[in-house]
Formats: C-alpha cells, structure tokens, sequence
C-alpha cells in the first residue's frame, strides 16, 4: 500500500484540456496539489509542464487562440469563473525562469506590487519590502544598498529578489518556472535552501529538467508526457518505485 503524505488539497484539477489553436498540449489532466508541499513537475521538453503550470494562474488567457475545458478549484473556487484575475495572480504569483527585474531600484521592485494595490504609507512598504527580502534569504545581502539598481545584483540574487517581489504580494501559492535553469550551482543551492524554507508558508509549484533537484525538494511529482500526466505522486515513490515504466525510464535517464 503506498502511503500519501498527508497533507490538505489546495488546488484541484479536473479533466484539463489546454489547445493552441488547433494543437492540442493538454490532455485530460486531473491531478491534486497539497496545501504547503512542494509539488514539482517533470517530464521532458514539449511535454505540456509550463502550459500546465501557467493554467494555474490563467497566464494562458495572454495567449491568442488558447482554448481550456476542464476544472480549476481553487480554495472551493472554479478560477475560470472569476473575472477577477488580477486577484487570482495576487493569491497564485509567479517566478519566472530567467530573473525579470524593473530597471529600477531593489526597495521599488519589492514596492512596486503593494503600491499598485494602494499600499502609500513609507512604514508600511518598508515593513513589506523589509519582510519580503526576509523571506525570500535575501536582506542580509542588500539591505545595505536597497535604493542602488536592482539590476546590479548578480543573477542569483535578482532571483531571489523576484522571489521577494513574489511574497511581497502576500500570494497562497507560488508557481516557479525552471527558476534555477539560469543559476551556477551555488545560486541554484540558496535559491533551493529558500524554496524549501517557503513551504511552511506556501504552497509551491515548480517546473524542473533537473531530476535531482525535484528529488531534493519536492514533495509530490508529476510525470508529464506528450501532453499528459503519466504518473503523480509522492516523489520517494516515483523514483525509488514508480509505477509505470515510461516513469521509470525518464527518471533513470533513459530517455528525455
Ligand atoms: N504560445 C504557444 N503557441 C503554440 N504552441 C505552444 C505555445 N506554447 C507552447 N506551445 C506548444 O505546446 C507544447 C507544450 O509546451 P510547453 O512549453 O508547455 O512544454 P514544456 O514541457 O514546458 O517544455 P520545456 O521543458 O521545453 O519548457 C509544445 O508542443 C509547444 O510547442
């Protein structure tokens, strides 16, 4: 009998078919992601991971031609029911692969999202930007320099201040897009260290092609191929015991 980690079901998804135009990328995908855990999604190149993780906070409806059917419940609510998607990206935020900061100063990118959400008052942002460069294992390193160009940080450290910018948001759930790809391995370790740290807090999704990344920090996986999800579940089982030999290979490095 396989034992589940315990754990609450945050997000619920329900038979989830995502087209472009004509090119069907997902096909029938129902899976639950849990309240505080890391969820990771593997699989190889083309296989659906980002189109799926994107469907999470509607970042597909940007996209012209982008058809869905299918069910998203989040917190009991259907999101594609919502007009309101701007809240949706406030509760589900985003860090995206390559480090994507403002021009501008490290205190204002940290800033910029509760200022555009009326936040005025220069206590209040600075305990946000305060807490939220604390959170994301970062203050220590700028807190000295908060008003220089968030630009001049090294690759690293401009990902974690998205991650701040990220928390800065107060969201439930993260979802990070190969967040570590443009990282040497001391980055990519600290950036690892916090994601795991986050997810007393948070509930986190991640795409990763680095397996042993996924092994280290998640706690559920999912296999993705040509679209669907071959296996999900706790990620001790999928690679010590997986189920299905297609997983099996992928994780062994026989194929992808
Ligand atoms: N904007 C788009 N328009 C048309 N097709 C797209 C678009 N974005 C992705 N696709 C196609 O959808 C499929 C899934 O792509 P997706 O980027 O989700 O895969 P992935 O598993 O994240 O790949 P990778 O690991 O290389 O990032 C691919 O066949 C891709 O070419």
């Amino acid at each position: 009998m396989v034992h589940h980690k315990e754990g609450t079901s945050k997000i619920n998804v329900r038979d989830l078919n995502l087209f472009y135009g004509d090119k069907q990328a997902l096909y029938g995908v129902s899976l639950d992601i849990h309240e505080k855990q890391v969820t990771a999604l593997i699989g190889p190149s083309g296989c659906g991971k980002s189109t799926f993780l994107r469907t999470l906070n509607r970042m597909n409806d940007l996209i012209d031609g982008v058809k869905i059917t299918g069910d998203i419940i989040i917190d009991q609510e259907n999101i594609y029911n919502t007009n309101d998607v701007i809240k949706l990206r406030t509760k589900v935020g985003m860090v995206f692969q390559k480090p994507n900061l403002f021009p501008m100063s490290i205190y204002d990118n940290v800033a910029y999202g509760p200022r555009g959400q009326g936040v005025r008052n220069k206590r209040e942002l600075d305990k946000i930007v305060e807490e939220s460069l604390r959170g994301a294992a970062i203050w220590d390193e700028v807190k000295d320099r908060l008003k220089t160009s968030a630009l001049g940080l090294s690759g690293g450290q401009q990902q974690r201040v998205c991650i701040a910018r990220a928390i800065a948001m107060k969201p439930d759930v993260i979802l990070m897009d190969e967040p570590t790809s443009a990282l040497d391995p001391i980055s990519t370790l600290k950036v690892e260290e916090l994601i795991t740290n986050m997810k007393k807090d948070y509930t986190i999704v991640i795409v990763t092609h680095n397996m042993q990344q996924a092994a280290r920090i998640s706690d559920r996986t999912a296999f993705f191929l040509n679209g669907e999800v071959v296996e999900y579940d706790n990620t001790d089982e999928i690679f010590s015991t997986p189920q299905d030999q297609r997983t099996e290979d992928y994780v062994t490095g026989r194929f992808g």
